[in-house]
């Protein structure tokens, strides 16, 4: 009830732990604070704060335009919603290295269990776009210490991600990721792999934990968990699923209710009024007021 009872620092070092289980630990993306305790009710053991999702649902493109309040102000609403240690998306890190420090300070403040930093240009793109563009290995390096030097709690995950892939090759990424990580990344994000051999040259590049991102739509292909696992990889992120889904959903229910002037042919695929009272565990309120949830719903056990 209310919000979380583990403590950021009880996240953090659950996020280490689960990096080096020797078990790929699967991320979905949470769009909302509500949907991360679905993602924490249905087993899994992390949640994921995707950038393009919250730009994307205040309307915006995911070209770097939200802010680090924003950010991390969203981020810290979904985190606080959830045992889980949550890993949030701080794109280019709002700035130049000084920035950076100050946004892990920030997204510290907000509970996060970690973050990943990125070596793109400003404006961002998604990485699964055309046409990025990449900063120099010691400008990519700078933004990794400074985050690297900011951090309070030494267990506060700093990702190093790298675009460099899709501009200049295989070989390229490799040497960034172990130059990121000379420069103090706890873990990798190498974007838009291309396949698993891909992702397994990283792995033989670096020594700490990696990340796949299996976003639809992209530039790589759905591996499995057990394939990635194979692979070398020790987390996997859904980041924008759970977004495209709910809002696939959406829009058609919204064609049913035009075409049929009921929303009724699409009631069986909603979460019903008990679950959704489940999820916001509406009984637990109950023991501070037995006023609260006395009343009588028709279907409340649907
Ligand atoms: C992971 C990502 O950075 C995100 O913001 O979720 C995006 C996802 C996407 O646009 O599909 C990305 O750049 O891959
Ligand atoms: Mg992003």
């Amino acid at each position: 009830m209310l919000y979380s009872t583990t403590t950021p620092e009880q996240k953090r070092l659950k996020l280490r732990e689960l990096l080096n289980s020797g078990t790929i630990a699967q991320f979905p993306g949470a769009f909302n604070p509500l949907s991360a305790r679905l993602i924490e009710e249905k087993g899994f053991p992390g949640v994921y704060i995707s950038g393009a999702v919250l730009a994307n649902d205040l309307g915006l493109p995911d070209i770097g335009l939200t802010t680090l309040t924003e950010v991390a102000t969203r981020a810290g609403q979904i985190a606080r919603m959830t045992e889980l240690p949550c890993l949030v998306d701080a794109d280019t890190g709002f700035g130049e290295p000084m920035n950076v420090a100050r946004t892990i300070q920030e997204l510290e403040n907000a509970g996060l269990a970690g973050c990943h930093i990125e070596d793109q240009f400003n404006p961002k793109r998604c990485g699964h776009l055309d046409g990025k563009n990449v900063v120099d290995t010691d400008t990519a390096a700078k933004r990794i210490r400074a985050a690297a030097d900011a951090r309070r709690d030494a267990n506060f995950l700093i990702m190093a991600r790298t675009d460099i892939r899709a501009v200049d090759g295989i070989q390229a990424a490799q040497e960034r990721a172990k130059a990121l990580v000379d420069a103090g990344a706890d873990a990798i994000f190498p974007e838009a792999m291309k396949d698993l051999s891909e992702f397994q040259a990283i792995r033989d590049a670096v020594d700490v934990p990696i990340l796949a991102n299996m976003t639809e739509f992209g530039k790589s292909e759905l591996f499995t968990a057990e394939q990635l696992q194979g692979a070398g990889v020790n987390m996997v992120i859904y980041p924008v699923t759970l977004l495209r889904i709910a809002m696939g959903a959406a829009e058609r229910t919204l064609e049913t209710i035009k075409a049929t002037g009921t929303q009724e042919a699409q009631v069986e695929n909603m979460l019903t009024r008990a679950r959704l009272y489940d999820l916001v565990d509406y009984e637990a309120y109950n023991q501070f007021d037995t006023g609260v949830f006395n009343f009588q719903v028709p279907g409340l056990s649907r």
